[in-house]
């Protein structure tokens, strides 16, 4: 906890922040050195060594840069993060540096009241009740697949997908997060993504690309949608149409992990619910 507490700031996205991987030793045969007897060709790249993820889930990791682990976190502590989110809304509590964040669509309009106008909370680190996501087992236990035992949490957010007013404002544009990270190295970063109800394509899933995590970081920009845009919602100008959409439908207390390069957003909420995760 006090580990992860030194974090500059925490969200889903947890990463390491220590020593690049290891180089392998390659013995040479006349320099006296030997190669350990365990020694293999370093064959992943997204992965660490460790028990917890089957060869199959690693290797869908390598190839597709995103991982779905179904009925991981329980719903009772989905229940708790959701009577939070909903006590931060009533401004029952504040806690220091969370930021509030309301779509452009309605902040605007008549219905700008109360949590059904909040689109989002960042950087809730200093919420005990929230933080506990970043301190779960079985969060950690596959983060630290992909980064490493020293483990922390960089930035935070609840998000509360909202109805769509007709302009399509609660779309998030197809982005890479790595575009709003200032550290390195990027593979020793994953975000953590969990659905804190059913979610499909009816109120705005995950959409991924797979195997985009191998490509470089693209440029960002605002996308030139009529409806508008909410600030800071940046996408990427000039992906690859060709490449495969997926639709990640999960129920709630799936989790995804993925990788800050994998392009990803999300698609309008149409129905009435409030989409959290
Ligand atoms: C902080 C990063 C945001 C990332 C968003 C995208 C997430 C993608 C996920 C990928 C991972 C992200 C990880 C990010 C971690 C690193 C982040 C690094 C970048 C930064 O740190 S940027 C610095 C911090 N950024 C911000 O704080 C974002 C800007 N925030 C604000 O401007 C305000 O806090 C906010 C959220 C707009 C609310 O302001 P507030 O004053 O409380 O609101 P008002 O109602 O008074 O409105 C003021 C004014 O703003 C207009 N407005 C309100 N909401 C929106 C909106 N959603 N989109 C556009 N415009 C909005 C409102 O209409 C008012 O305008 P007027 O013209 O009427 O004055
Ligand atoms: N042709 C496209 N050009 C640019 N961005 C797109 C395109 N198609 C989808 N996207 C982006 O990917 C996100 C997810 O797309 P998706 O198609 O799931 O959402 P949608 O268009 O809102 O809903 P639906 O297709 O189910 O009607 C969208 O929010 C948008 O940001
Ligand atoms: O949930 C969404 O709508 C998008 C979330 C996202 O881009 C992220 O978590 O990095
Ligand atoms: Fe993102
Ligand atoms: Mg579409």
């Amino acid at each position: 906890m006090d580990q992860l507490r030194a974090g500059v700031r925490l969200r889903i996205v947890l990463g390491h922040l220590g020593h690049p991987l290891a180089a392998a030793i390659v013995a040479h045969p006349t320099s006296g050195t030997s190669s350990p007897a365990s020694f293999q060709p370093q064959q992943f790249q997204y992965t660490l060594d460790n028990n917890v993820l089957s060869l199959e889930q690693r290797k869908f990791y390598e190839e597709n840069g995103y991982l779905v682990i179904k009925n991981l976190v329980s719903h009772a502590d989905i229940q708790r993060f959701r009577s939070e989110f909903e006590r931060i809304c009533r401004k029952e509590v504040r806690p220091p540096g969370l930021m509030v964040m309301k779509d452009v669509a309605i902040v605007k309009s008549e219905q700008n009241l109360s949590e059904k106008s909040v689109t989002k909370i960042q950087d809730f680190q200093e919420d005990e009740e929230l933080f506990r996501y970043c301190t779960l087992p079985e969060i950690l236990k596959y983060v630290e697949c992909f980064t490493g035992p020293n483990i922390m949490a960089m930035h935070t957010m609840l998000i509360n997908k909202p109805p769509d007013v007709g302009k399509k404002t609660s779309r998030h544009p197809l982005h890479q997060d790595l575009h709003y990270f200032p550290f390195r190295p990027s593979n020793l970063i994953v975000c953590a993504w969990t659905a804190m109800e059913h979610i499909d394509r009816n109120n705005g899933c995950l959409v991924v690309l797979p195997g985009t995590h191998k490509g470089p970081l693209k440029p960002h920009d605002y996308p030139q949608w009529e409806g508008g845009v909410n600030i800071m919602y940046h996408g990427i100008q000039d992906y690859e149409k060709n490449n495969a959409r997926v639709h990640l439908v999960m129920e709630k207390g799936d989790t995804v992990f993925f990788h800050p390069l994998l392009i990803h957003g999300s698609g309008r909420n149409r129905t009435q619910g409030f989409r959290k995760v």
